[in-house]
């Protein structure tokens, strides 16, 4: 019988589908499942079918492409997407050397952001929000995780939350939110973060009673909050049925890393720093590691993170943008894969995996994103590439041909007017 689906793409020269029954750790991050000569049939939503070219299938449209690589949406685990203003005028600064966290201990940084957030409407930062989601979505990303972070008082973390949650509702990119409360200290708790830490937390009930947010997260640096501190806010949390996420060791060594696996966080983020105990801890408890070497690029260091020692030792690596107005203002997740090839030397399977299934269990979506199978949601990119070592190997421009979200076809290749 044949089988008769909406939207059938043929003619795909590589189609990677990513299938995996969990995230792949260590070495398997080498595996990758390439089809040649593939046809991918979508119906309601879903893919219906993965099959050879000379298939029995019908479709209501059809999509030629023309040899071109086919793969799952890309998943950005890690992005501080809801803020207002922006920081280009700490370049200057940053040029001058002037380290990262010493602008922040001038009330720059995050703290500028903090500023911006707290004087923006509600619209103003959705509106905003958008656009940078609309932009992610033109690059090929369709599930993004959202942190709020640039409120450091209860009415604006609620807002962007808030905001976030509007915006999972409303825009096409899917979204999961994190509460990142504590990302700073403001400078109306500068002497008593302990005190800061405690508002935050009670923000938990009514942020769990309105389903503003499924992660935690909580920045453990110098000059920010300690590991102990984190540690005993990240408990706290836990115990109140959020899942965790921490940065930790992003610029310095404090340790981070091993405090989050030792919690069972679901991730830990940056970890540029992170120890060798910190790295076997993290191949131990499987808490996903989110590298985000665009940051370590953007804030000019030459030290990146130890992605090879974390696949050779086991832990599961995934990969993400840090989208933020400071340390990482890129949307571009394909850049991301780029700098992952050249400074953490991972291999062109092992991206695929970290922005993908890898990505999607970084954000608890490993049923919903980061792979195509039977019965799943359809959302595809249709790249401008001859195959998957292209993108990483063909740095800082967008390939991306077309993006299909949910079946839908949301973004096309700007056309050239003639
Ligand atoms: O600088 C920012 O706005 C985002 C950031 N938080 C922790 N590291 C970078
Ligand atoms: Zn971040």
């Amino acid at each position: 019988m044949t089988l008769h689906v909406d939207l059938l793409l043929k003619n795909i020269g590589q189609l990677l589908p990513m299938r995996s029954a969990g995230p792949r750790t260590g070495v398997a991050m080498q595996e990758l499942e390439v089809l040649e000569g593939a046809v991918l049939g979508i119906k309601d939503g879903k893919i219906a079918f993965i099959g050879t070219k000379d298939s029995e299938i019908t479709a209501s449209e059809v999509i030629d492409c023309k040899g071109r690589l086919v793969t799952p949406g890309l998943v950005d685990p890690h992005t501080h997407v809801v803020f207002g203003g922006s920081r280009e005028h700490e370049m200057a600064l940053k040029q001058q050397g002037v380290p990262y966290l010493e602008i922040l201990k001038q009330g720059g940084g995050i703290l500028s952001t903090v500023e911006a957030t707290r004087k923006a409407s509600m619209e103003q930062l959705y509106d905003k929000a958008s656009f940078h989601l609309d932009r992610m979505l033109t690059y090929g990303t369709t599930t993004v995780e959202a942190k709020s972070g640039y409120g450091l008082d209860k009415e604006t973390e609620l807002k962007q939350l808030r905001v976030a949650k509007e915006l999972q509702q409303n825009h096409q990119i899917d979204l999961v939110s994190t509460f990142l409360g504590a990302h700073a200290i403001p400078k109306t708790h500068k002497d008593n973060p302990e005190l800061f830490l405690e508002e935050m937390l009670d923000l938990l009930d009514e942020i769990k009673k309105e389903h503003l947010a499924e992660f935690v997260d909580i920045f453990t640096e110098t000059g920010v909050f300690t590991v102990e501190q984190s540690r005993k806010y990240l408990q706290k949390a836990k115990d109140k049925g959020f899942e965790l996420k921490i940065h930790a060791d992003e610029i310095d060594p404090l340790g981070g890393t091993e405090m989050a696996a030792s919690l069972e966080a679901r991730s830990a983020d940056h970890l540029v720093g992170a120890s060798d105990e910190g790295i076997r801890k993290l191949a131990e408890t499987g808490t996903i590691a989110v590298l985000l070497p665009g940051t370590t690029f953007y804030l000019g260091k030459s030290t990146f993170a130890r992605a090879r020692e974390m696949i050779e030792q086991g832990v599961t690596v995934s990969l993400a943008t840090d989208f933020n107005p400071g340390s990482s203002p890129t949307e571009n997740l394909q850049l991301i894969m780029s700098i992952a090839a050249l400074y953490l030397k991972m291999s062109p399977e092992e991206i695929w995996n970290a922005v993908t299934i890898n990505a999607a269990y970084a954000i608890g979506r490993g049923q919903e994103a980061g792979q195509l199978d039977l019965g799943r949601k359809a959302d595809v990119v249709i790249w401008d590439a001859p195959n998957y070592l292209y993108i990483p190997y063909h740095y800082g421009v967008n390939h991306v041909n077309t993006v299909i979200k949910n079946g839908k076809v949301v973004v096309e290749r700007m056309s050239i007017r003639e």
